[in-house]
This record gives structure tokens, sequence and C-alpha cells, in this order.
């Protein structure tokens, strides 16, 4: 049986379970894709972080060279993490003929258009299951199994930190410290996780996911993107009041042919799916037209569900290698990318203000309100002590205008202050 040798860039959370992955399952990789595997050689930046790790024969190197510069290697796998030099690794790869399986988020989102268009320029095959929602093989879905169908909205829970943050810091009380730092010590947390908090980790996978599903390009900033790190434990208090959860939502949808996504706090009914989503898994929903409403949970964070979605990469490379038929990457599908106005949007909404408790307040509440043309469905009112009142509304269903109408107008008062506002949704 002929060899495929293969080499790694990044032996931490990902790139251990890759090589475990590679090392236990051998026999079968090979029985389906009629080729051996063979890890030629790993390259970190710290070699002696690594002196107590025993890869037998295979080569550990701090020098890239090492492995582009063999010919023999056909696959480099890159799971080392951030934008340079992965990107110049990867482009240089692929411009020696060698494919490249990458589980590298934010260098996708960012520059996939370019990495593609190498990748097809040198008949290579790049491929990056593993980018989105770790362990859920959800690209290769939407590509293969909703290639006929029209999706209309694709959204979820993709980052397994601030999932799994916010489930420590309902079920068990810890402090969002004591959850950051039990996230990273797990290996879910990016090496720097401001991404994972601040939502961008999540809003880099919602570009991609936005690519597969609608074929439109995005970049960061057609994104709305808010983190978990303002919200506070009386949101999430009030919010169970009310029959919701607080997750962390990538929403990227079509209105009328135009598209609107963003990442953010949103209250989700405890009836819906998403509200049972907890720790570090994933779930997303993806509504088709012809389909309807389906849903993909699993771990999205962790050593070996990333490396299994790697592996799955992997595969593919070898089947295609053995079969002549390399030169894949993954979707192509293309749209002129039109982005949705603020008046598109429409959700009902949590609104948590302070204000003063005299007389008059909630009429000119009520008055900001009116002019934007919303109206209230629930209101909570509790006195925080110090001659001040937190007031919770749930709105009817109003758009970012009207939100960003009422958000100025409230900053424009006197003893009222927002607090937070959130997205809620509904029913499934
Ligand atoms: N952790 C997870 O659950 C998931 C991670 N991912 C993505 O996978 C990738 C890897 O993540 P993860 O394993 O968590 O990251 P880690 O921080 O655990 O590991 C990164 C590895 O890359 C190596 N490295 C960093 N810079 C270089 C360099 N210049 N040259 C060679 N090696 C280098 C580090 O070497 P050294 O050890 O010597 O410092 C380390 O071994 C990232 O893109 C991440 O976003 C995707 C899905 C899930
Ligand atoms: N830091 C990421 C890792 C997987 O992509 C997360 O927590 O989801």
């Amino acid at each position: 049986m002929e060899t495929i040798k293969i080499g790694v860039v990044g032996l931490g959370t990902v790139g251990t379970g890759v090589v475990k992955m590679l090392q236990a399952h051998q026999e079968k990789i090979s029985e389906i894709t009629g080729r051996k595997l063979e890890l030629a050689c790993v390259v970190v930046h710290n070699l002696k972080k690594h002196e107590q790790v025993d890869l037998g024969d295979v080569q550990m190197t701090d020098q890239i060279a090492t492995l582009l510069d063999d010919p023999s290697i056909q696959i480099m796998v890159e799971v080392m993490g951030s934008i340079h030099p992965a990107k110049e690794y990867i482009t240089q790869a692929l411009q020696a003929g060698k494919h490249v399986v990458t589980a590298n988020k934010d260098l996708i989102a960012q520059y996939g258009r370019e990495l593609v268009q190498i990748a097809r320029e040198n008949h290579r095959d790049l491929f990056y299951e593993a980018s989105v929602a770790g362990g859920i093989p959800i690209l290769r879905t939407i590509d293969n199994s909703f290639a006929a169908d029209r999706i209309q909205r694709v959204m979820g829970i993709v980052n397994g930190t601030t999932n799994y943050i916010m489930t420590q810091m309902l079920t068990k009380h810890w402090s969002y410290d004591q959850a950051l730092s039990s996230a990273q010590d797990l290996g879910f947390a990016e090496s720097d996780p401001t991404n994972d908090v601040e939502g961008l980790d999540a809003a880099f996978k919602m570009i991609i996911l936005t690519q597969f599903a609608f074929g439109m390009s995005l970049s960061l900033d057609h994104v709305q993107v808010q983190g978990i790190t303002k919200i506070s434990p009386e949101d999430i208090a009030e919010a169970h009041q009310l029959g919701y959860t607080i997750k962390l939502l990538g929403i990227a949808e079509e209105i009328d042919d135009r598209i609107a996504v963003s990442v953010g706090p949103v209250l989700v009914s405890d009836q819906h799916p998403l509200a049972t989503v907890q720790n570090e898994n994933n779930a997303v929903m993806v509504t088709g037209t012809a389909v309807g409403n389906t849903m993909f949970y699993g771990p999205g964070a962790g050593e070996l569900p990333t490396a299994n979605s790697v592996l799955s990469d992997i595969t593919t490379v070898a089947k295609n290698i053995a079969l002549n038929t390399t030169g894949n990457t993954f979707n192509s599908y293309r749209q002129e990318t039109v982005l949705a106005t603020p008046e598109d949007v429409v959700y009902p909404h949590f609104i948590a203000l302070k204000m003063r408790d005299v007389p008059g307040m909630m009429m000119k509440l009520t008055a900001i309100m009116t002019r934007a043309e919303v109206s209230f469905s629930r209101i909570i009112q509790n006195q925080l002590g110090d001659g001040n009142a937190r007031v919770v509304i749930i709105t009817h269903a109003m758009n970012d205008q009207q939100l960003a109408d009422i958000t100025r107008e409230i900053g424009e008062q006197e003893n009222m202050q927002l607090l937070a506002s959130y997205k809620v949704l509904k029913n499934a």
C-alpha cells in the first residue's frame, strides 16, 4: 500500500489530538482511503516545552523548513493558530505542492478567499472542517447535504468557551474568572481568550458559515458583535425569572435577499432546543426552505472532538490523492454580498435600565418607546435601595433602527441609564 506522509504544525490541544488519532486509527483510515498515513514530522514553537513528549520515530522540530522543504510530505496540518505566520506557512505549503488541512477560523474567515485561490492555482486540496463548531461536521454537511436547498437562516452556539463559562456561572455559581480559567485548563479557549469572550471567535465562525450557507463573503465589520463580558448576574437572573436562558448566539439570516449577521447574548426561551445546550457543546440550527429546521449538536471545542474533524479532512485528502482527484476546496457557492439594513432585522428585545425611582420616570420611558413605535410585552421593576430602580422590559418585535433610536434617547435623559439590551428568541 502506498504511503502518504503528513507534517503537523502545532502540538497544543488540537495537535496532540491529531497525533493521537493518527496513531490510534491508522488501520481503519488505511482501509477507507487505500493509503497508509505516516506522521513524518511535528513542528512546534518551543522545543523545550515538549522535551517529555515521546513521538517515537516522528521528528519534532522548531524549523518549519523541515516540513516545507521535504517534497515527500504531501499533507500539511496547520493547528498552530493566529494569522501570522500561519498564513505564510499555508501559502508556502500550497505553492510547494502540499495539500493543507487547518482548524484556523481567524485565518479562514479573514483570508479564506485568498488561500482558496492559491490552492486552486496549485491544484491542491484545502479543507478546514474543524474551524467551525469543533467536533460537529457542519461545513461538509452544509456543503453537501444543503446543496440543493435554499437556506434561510443559520443560527447557533458556536463558541464552546463562552457556553462553558455561562453554564458554570449559572449552574455552579462559579465566578466569571474561575469559569474562564477552567475553560483554559480544559483547552477550550484560544491562547488569548479575548476573542472567545468578546464574541470575535464566534464572529469568525459565522463569517465562514455565511459563506457556506449564502455564498456571501463578509468581513468582520459587516458583523454586529457583542461578547459576554458585560452580561451581569442580574441580567441572567431576570432572564431566568421570565423563562429564558441567555446564550451567546451567532445568527446569519437572509431577509429579502439581503444578509444580516450578528453575534451577541440572546435570551432564548427555555422551551427552545438551544437553551438546553450546556458546557462546551455547540449547536447549529440550519433552516432550509425545503427541509425546515434542522439542528446539529456536539462538542464545539477540545482535543479529540476537534481532532476528529481534522482527521475527517485528512481522510478526504487521502481519498482524493488515491483517486487522483485533488485540487478541491470546500464549497464554491458565490453570491453578491448584499447587506441588510437596520430596518430589516426585527426581534423582541430585553432592555434593562437603571433610573431614579421618582414620579414621572416611567412616563418618560413610555414616551421614548412610543416615539420609537415600540410597545412593552412584559416589565419588571426592582428597587436598588439607593433611590434608583432597575427596570427590565421585554418589548414586542422591533427593528435595529428602533433600538438605536431608543438607545440614543435614553442616553440623552438625566437619571436614566441603559444597562443592557439583548435580542429575544422565542420559538424554534
Ligand atoms: N482548542 C480547541 O478546542 C480548538 C481550536 N481550534 C483552532 O485550532 C488551532 C490550534 O488551537 P490549540 O491547539 O487550542 O492551540 P494551542 O495554543 O493549544 O497550541 C498551539 C500550538 O502551536 C504551536 N505554535 C505556535 N506558534 C508556532 C509557530 N510559529 N511555529 C510552530 N508552532 C507554533 C505551539 O507551539 P509550542 O507548544 O511550542 O508553544 C503549540 O504547540 C487554532 O487555530 C484554534 O483556533 C479549532 C477548534 C477547536
Ligand atoms: N476557542 C474556541 C475553540 C473552538 O473553536 C471555542 O471555545 O469554541
